[in-house]
Parts: C-alpha cells; structure tokens; sequence
C-alpha cells in the first residue's frame, strides 16, 4: 500500500461539506498519524479519540472520521484546519468498512467463527482441513496469522487497520482461504464489519468478560452480532445447536434468511454418534445427513471431537464435498496449547497444558481428560488480573469438582495484587494448596504424579509471558513442564 493514495469517495466517504480529500494512509492511533492520512477518533471506553484531533492535525492528518460528540469536542480544532471531517454514527464500523476498501483485497473464502471457548482451535481445524484439500489457507487470532502465510497478533480479533492490511498481504502472497475468530470485543467494536464471510460458526456460551460487558445478555449480543449483522445475507450460518442458546442465534440467523446448518453432540445436520477413547486420542463417528463416516482422531477430549465438527461443518458450508472432507480429519494436529501432551514422566503419568480460562473451559478440560486416566486427575489453575473478576471463585469450584487434587497459582496477574486474585479462587477451592510462583506449582504437580495419574496445567496454553504489572517475563507451560519431568525423572545433564 505503500505511496498509493485514495479519495474520500473511493472509500465510500463523505465529508460533512462536500470537501474531497487525498489521503495516504489510515490510523487509529493519534501517534500513527502521518502526513494525508485519516484520522479515525473514535469514542473509547476510557476518553474520546477527538481528544487527539489537534495532535493529529499537528502531525498532518487530511480527514478525520468520527461520530457528533466527537465534532463537537474538536469544534474548534476541526473550525481552523482544512481537514476534511466525516461524521458518522457508527465511526467504528465505517472505519471497518474503509480499511476494507483502503487495502482492496482479502483471501476468496473466508470464515469467521464465535463463541466463549474453541474459536482458536476450531479456525486452527478449518485451516488445517482446507490445507489438507490442497487450498493455501491461513488462521488468523489468539495465536497470531497461521498457515500459508504467518504473521504476529496482538489482539484474538485486531482492529480493522491491522485486520485488513493482514488479509491484503495474505492475499496477494497467494493464500486463499482465512478463518478468523470473532472474539465479543471484536464484534461490540465492529473490526470485522469490512470482511466478507462465506460461512459463520457459533461454538458454544459460557460465562466470560464480564468485566467489559455490562451484563450476560450484553455478552450474548455481542457474540450475536457475527449473525445478526456481519455475516452477509446469502451466507451460512453454523451453529452448535446442542449448547446454551444455540437455539437463539440459530433464530437470529433465520431472521436474515441465512441459510442454518446445524451441527450438535447429539442432533444436528452433522451430528456425533459413538465415541471410544484410547491413550493418545479417539475414534468418533461423524453423522452426516444420514452417512456415517468413522475416523480416529489424533486428539483428546470430547470438547476436540465437537471443535473438529463444527470445523468439517464450515469448510463442508463453503462447498467441499463432505467425503473429502471427513478424509482430512485423521491427519489434524493438536492446537498449540489445546489439551497438547507437554510430558510423560517414567512412571506413566502425564502432564497436558490447555488454555481452559473459564470455569466452563476448566470444567470441560478437566472431565475430557478424565476417561484416560486410571488415577487421581491433578489441575493447576489461576486466573488473569484485570479481567472478569466474578468467574475467579467459579474457575476455583470448576477445579475442585472435576479435579482429585488442585494447586491455585498466579496468571498474568497484571496491575493487581496476585495474593488477591488466588484468594478469590481459592474462595471455589478452599481445600486446594495454594503456590503462587507458578514454575513451582508446575513442579509440585509433576512431583505428585503417581503411576496413572495426569496432571492439567491449566490457563496459559501457547503463551509465552507472565505478565506481571507492566513486565512480560518469559514463561512457557510446556517448557516448564517437560523441564519439570526432566529434572525428577533424573534425566537433566
Ligand atoms: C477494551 C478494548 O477493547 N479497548 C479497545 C478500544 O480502546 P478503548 O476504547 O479502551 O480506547 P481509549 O483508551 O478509551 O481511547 C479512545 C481512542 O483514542 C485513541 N487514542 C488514545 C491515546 C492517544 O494518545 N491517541 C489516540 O488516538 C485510541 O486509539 C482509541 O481509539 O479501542 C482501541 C482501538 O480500536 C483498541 O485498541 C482497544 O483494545 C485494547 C488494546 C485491548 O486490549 N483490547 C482487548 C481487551 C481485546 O480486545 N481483547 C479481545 C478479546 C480476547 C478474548 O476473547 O479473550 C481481542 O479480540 O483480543
Ligand atoms: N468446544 C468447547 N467447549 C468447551 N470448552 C472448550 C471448547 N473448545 C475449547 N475449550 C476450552 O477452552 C480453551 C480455549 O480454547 P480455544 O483457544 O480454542 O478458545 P478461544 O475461544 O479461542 O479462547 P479465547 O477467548 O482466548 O480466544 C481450551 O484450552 C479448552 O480448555
Ligand atoms: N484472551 C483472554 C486470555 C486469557 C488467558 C489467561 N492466561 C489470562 O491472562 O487471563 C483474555 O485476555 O482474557
Ligand atoms: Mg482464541
């Protein structure tokens, strides 16, 4: 995009008096700001961008977008400068729209899914299926670009100006099919309004980011918006009906004469039927529109088997045919951080690291892990500072109720104060021990590990840091784990 400029008009603008402006760029940020770029000041939950319109305007801002309040807070500013203003009721999700015309392109068939838990793994699995199929596919969310073409992330869902340049750049290095996931923040704030979606998921709803969302039925609307706003109307929806309010965003959906495919445990276009565990993963049947189609899969929990579903149900909705894709289906991999097996110490026993972060995605690892092991089930759990307060006891009960024995440890404690933060889910667990450094909880769960015991090192997944206040310390479950085994397996040089 570098050197390229557009007019207001190719952006689907238009200022408030008509003015045409040459623009060089977007930002959302006041400090990206460069000479002719736009400047989109948007109402933020803790100041008004158009706070920042001087200083964007200092930096050589060409327009400015934003709602009323916001022209008015920069009445001013706005009076004494040439910059072209447009004003929008919905700034964000005219600023997604322009991003989207702003880098022109994005990969042909692309998904988007949402849900509390397994938007990550389930945009993972329809990479991996459209990849097995010979497509150059890419993921895209907590876990960064993926795939044919990698980049880094800093948001599950990033704002439209990441979001696009990111799809344009895949775009044109040949990639041309993208999941995404829509995480609730990323819906309420309209980032992904400008992407057009062939199909869209709904995995499952539980209790999270009640810290953002005033209430629960806040948090549903959200999430609903995937179906009630964003996905186009001749699109499919892919909803897993057999969940708390399946029901209902397939009705949403309905309403704007999406096309509803449903899939669910037990009912469901595609649907499953028996399953039967071993060690290293599990053979499930798969029913489609009255066929059956057995395929092992090389992955543990139910939770995977449902993920995986929901995933073959999309890719199927963007017209694979269905044999082909139950095909793919025994050569997935696990998800980094998904219930992925970090060690096995001499005895047997083994450690898994999972990114269960809620007290649903706590209770649903714990239980899944539960038919393939013959001994007690360990959990080591904490809960993130700054974030949901009022799901730290629930996350605590999870581990205490599906777990034999439960260490309460410290992730990411942030700004607060992590003795705080255990209290609380210790207020779940009251007989769990309690270590806060967490590579001490780690090898005090491994040293626990009796023959035919696991242990579950819950909350961190693929994440690299403990963020305590402002700091990011390096720190990796898996790594600590497998160091943990090392060291009391007596196999450290
Ligand atoms: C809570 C939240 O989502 N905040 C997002 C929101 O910022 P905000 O409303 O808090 O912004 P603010 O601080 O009030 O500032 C208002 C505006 O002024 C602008 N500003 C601010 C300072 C300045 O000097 N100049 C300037 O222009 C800001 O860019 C912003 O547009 O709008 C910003 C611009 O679009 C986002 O970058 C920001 O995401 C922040 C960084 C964030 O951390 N979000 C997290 C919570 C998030 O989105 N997480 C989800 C969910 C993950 C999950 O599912 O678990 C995700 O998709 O990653
Ligand atoms: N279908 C599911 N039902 C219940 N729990 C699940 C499901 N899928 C995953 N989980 C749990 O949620 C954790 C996170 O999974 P994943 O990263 O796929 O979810 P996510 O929705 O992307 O999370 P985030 O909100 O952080 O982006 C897993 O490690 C697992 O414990
Ligand atoms: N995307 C989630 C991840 C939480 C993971 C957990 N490790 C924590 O820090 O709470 C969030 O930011 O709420
Ligand atoms: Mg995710």
């Amino acid at each position: 995009m570098l050197g390229q400029t557009k007019t207001l008009s190719q952006l689907g603008l238009t200022a408030r008096d008509g003015r045409q402006a040459a623009l060089t760029g977007l930002a959302v940020d006041s400090r990206d700001v460069k000479d002719g770029y736009l400047f989109a000041a948007l109402p933020g939950s803790r100041i008004h961008g158009a706070e920042f319109i001087q200083y964007a305007l200092r930096m050589g801002a060409s327009a400015i977008l934003t709602d009323i309040v916001g022209a008015r807070l920069a009445a001013t500013e706005l009076g004494a400068s040439d910059a072209a203003l447009v004003i929008s009721d919905d700034p964000r999700e005219a600023l997604a729209r322009t991003a989207a015309l702003w880098f022109g392109a994005q990969p042909k068939t692309m998904i988007a899914v949402t849900g509390t838990n397994g938007k990550t793994s389930v945009a993972t699995f329809v990479r991996q299926i459209w990849t097995l199929l010979g497509h150059e596919a890419i993921n895209l969310g907590t876990t960064g670009v993926e795939g044919a073409w990698s980049a880094p992330l800093a948001h599950t869902t990033p704002e439209p100006i990441t979001l696009h340049r990111a799809l344009a750049e895949a775009a044109r290095e040949g990639v041309t099919h993208a999941a995404m996931e829509a995480s609730s923040h990323g819906l309420d704030q309209r980032r992904l309004d400008g992407v057009t979606l062939a199909a869209a998921g709904f995995t499952n709803f539980t209790q999270d980011h009640l810290d953002y969302h005033a209430t629960f039925e806040d948090y549903f609307a959200a999430k609903a918006g995937l179906f009630a706003r964003v996905l186009p109307e001749d699109a499919k929806a892919v909803i897993n009906i057999d969940v708390d309010r399946g029901v209902d965003m397939a009705a949403i959906a309905k309403a704007r004469n999406c096309p509803v495919i449903t899939v669910g445990r037990d009912s469901g276009d595609l649907h499953l039927g028996n399953i039967q565990v071993d060690a290293t993963g599990q053979v499930v049947c798969f029913m489609h529109h009255g066929k059956q189609y057995v395929r092992r899969l090389g992955l543990i929990g139910g939770f995977q088997a449902e993920n995986v579903m929901l995933a073959a149900a999309l890719v199927i909705a963007c017209g694979e045919e269905p044999p082909h894709v139950f095909d793919t289906l025994e050569h997935l991999s696990t998800v980094r951080g998904r219930m992925q097996l970090a060690g096995t110490r001499d005895n047997g026993a083994t450690v898994f690291v999972d990114y269960a972060h809620t007290p649903d995605a706590i209770a649903t690892a714990l239980k899944a892990l539960r038919p393939h092991v013959v001994g007690r089930l360990i959990a080591i759990v904490g809960a993130g500072g700054d974030r949901d307060a009022t799901k730290r006891p629930l996350m605590g009960q999870a581990a205490a109720e599906n777990a034999d024995v439960v260490f309460v440890t410290d992730d990411n404690p942030r700004s607060e104060d992590p003795a705080t933060i255990r209290a609380a889910v210790l207020l779940g667990a009251p007989e769990a021990i309690e270590v806060g450094d967490r590579a001490e909880a780690i090898l005090r769960g491994v040293d626990a590990l009796g023959p035919g015991d696991a242990l579950l090192i819950a909350g961190k997944g693929h994440e690299t840091g403990q963020v305590v206040g402002d700091d990011v310390l390096p720190f990796d479950d898996a790594e600590q784990a497998s160091v943990a085994v090392a060291a009391l397996d007596g196999r450290l040089a």
